[in-house]
């Protein structure tokens, strides 16, 4: 059983409801514990049954679970998404009333988000659940950090509330969030398969390096859509787990809205911070993997000596590199890359650390970074002028940063691509490739094939 001190929640209900001023509408109160061990999954799958929507996050070690479930808080700076969030962020933590007496990362007053690849894009009615940018503090938090495990309770504390009824209901709902539930396992069949305009992309890979040669950019990342159907409404518990066994050195993420979610499970690292310490990554550049070790050995090393993806690589690098010096010292990035193994396929892969200066948020690296170089193009502005003209389809929260801060300093960001938007019975799966001068349509095409298969096989493809 799962020990919730009820009695100090009341406690401090009482404490805020003393703090709220006659002009206050209500006080943010936020109560961690840490509890015995409690599975995030089973948290994630116990919430279906208080419809609350959900969110789930994982990191690429497997080693720290965010489950968050409820919305007492939304930030929502369409206008400016970063300094926008920045600001309301930093304006939540300086009134919320937050007790946690722990360190680790993850625990206490978290919000939990992400955006929209390019604003400028004139957005597609299958987003409409998921807006420019959107961060939200949930009411109830499971932070799972190797082997502790902590539960935040978000309130949001009226004058007039009662403290005891307040408090029964969190305990109310904490059981049913702490029940054990059975894992539901589906096995969808996929209906209808459409790929959106796959002969049109591919005259578009062959535009891009058309403009390319004319030196209008150097490279530029091409994005498609699959959509389907399935024979039900997919279960996104049951597609997580099977996420987690399938999709090792990648975040798992799901974020519902509505009857929507948008899920994923990506290699990319955009930044993380550990108080002063930043670790972004740099990741392009693919190959299959092979059918023996022997052939991925090979395969691997043809990857970090061929000159094309060296090169798609290093535009990311360089980008990076130059877009986190001005928040940074201490910048390190090593001069070559390796490989970086995933299920399906191997990418080139650079580390970068920094030490973050004084004053400045996980947002404005954030805004700095994206999109890098492997989801945009480089120059950023004219890669991103082409993709908005030509892609046959709206990205909306595909290739774009997505993930989670804490009020003490830690937070992490992924880039959201090997994901999906599941609407019930059918979803729209995204993958794209980075193309330069030297790129074969046919090529970045069964490319972008292979990166599918992460979301493919677990929605019931091959
Ligand atoms: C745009 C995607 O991948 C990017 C990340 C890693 C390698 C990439 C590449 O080699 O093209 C892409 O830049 C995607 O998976 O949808």
């Amino acid at each position: 059983m799962i020990e919730i001190k009820h009695r100090q929640v009341e406690e401090l209900i009482e404490k805020a409801i003393q703090k709220i001023s006659k002009d206050e509408e209500y006080r943010l109160v936020s109560i961690t514990n840490k509890i015995e061990n409690f599975d995030a999954l089973q948290f994630f799958e116990g919430a279906k049954h208080i419809e609350k929507s959900r969110t789930f996050w994982t990191n690429s070690d497997k080693d720290f679970y965010l489950v968050g479930i409820g919305q007492v808080y939304e930030i929502l700076a369409e206008e400016s998404r970063f300094t926008g969030t920045k600001k309301a962020w930093r304006d939540i933590l300086s009134k919320a009333l937050i007790y946690n007496p722990y360190e680790s990362p993850g625990t206490g007053i978290v919000a939990l988000g992400g955006m929209a690849f390019d604003p400028k894009k004139e957005p597609s009615a299958i987003w409409s659940n998921y807006k420019q940018s959107h961060f939200t503090i949930p009411e109830f938090l499971l932070s799972v950090n190797k082997d502790d495990c902590y539960f935040t309770v978000n309130i949001q504390v009226r004058k007039d509330d009662l403290p005891t009824q307040l408090a029964n209901e969190i305990e109310r709902v904490e059981r049913i969030l702490f029940a054990h539930s059975e894992l539901e396992i589906q096995d969808l069949t996929i209906q209808f398969k459409n790929e959106i305009a796959p002969f049109e992309w591919k005259n578009t890979v062959k535009k891009a390096t058309e403009e390319i040669c004319q030196g209008k950019a150097e490279k530029i990342v091409l994005a498609r859509e699959i959509r389907l159907k399935f024979n039900e409404r997919a279960s996104i518990t049951s597609v997580l787990r099977k996420l987690l066994e399938t999709q090792p050195n990648s975040y798992i993420f799901a974020f519902e809205k509505g009857n929507d979610c948008f899920i994923g499970a990506t290699p990319e690292r955009l930044v993380k911070r550990e108080k002063e310490h930043l670790l972004s990554t740099c990741l392009a550049g693919t190959a299959p993997r092979g059918k023996t070790a022997e052939e991925d050995k090979q395969i691997g090393k043809e990857l970090l000596h061929d000159p094309k993806n060296r090169k798609e690589h290093d535009f990311v690098v360089q980008m990076i590199k130059q877009a986190m010096e001005d928040y940074c010292t201490d910048l390190e990035v090593p001069n070559n890359p390796v490989i970086y193994p995933l299920r399906n396929l191997q990418h080139l892969y650079t580390p970068v650390t920094a030490t973050l200066k004084q004053g400045y948020s996980i947002f404005d690296i954030i805004e700095n970074l994206h999109p890098t170089p492997a989801l945009g193009g480089t120059p950023t502005e004219e890669s991103l002028a082409f993709i908005r003209e030509h892609e046959h389809m709206d990205r909306g929260w595909y290739g774009a940063p997505i993930g989670w801060l804490d009020s003490n300093q830690n937070g992490e960001f992924a880039v959201a691509i090997r994901s999906a938007l599941v609407q019930g019975e059918e979803a729209s799966l995204f993958a794209g490739c980075g193309v330069v001068k030297d790129s074969d349509p046919e090529a970045e095409y069964e490319e972008t094939n292979i990166k599918f298969l992460p979301m493919l096989s677990v929605l019931g493809g091959q």
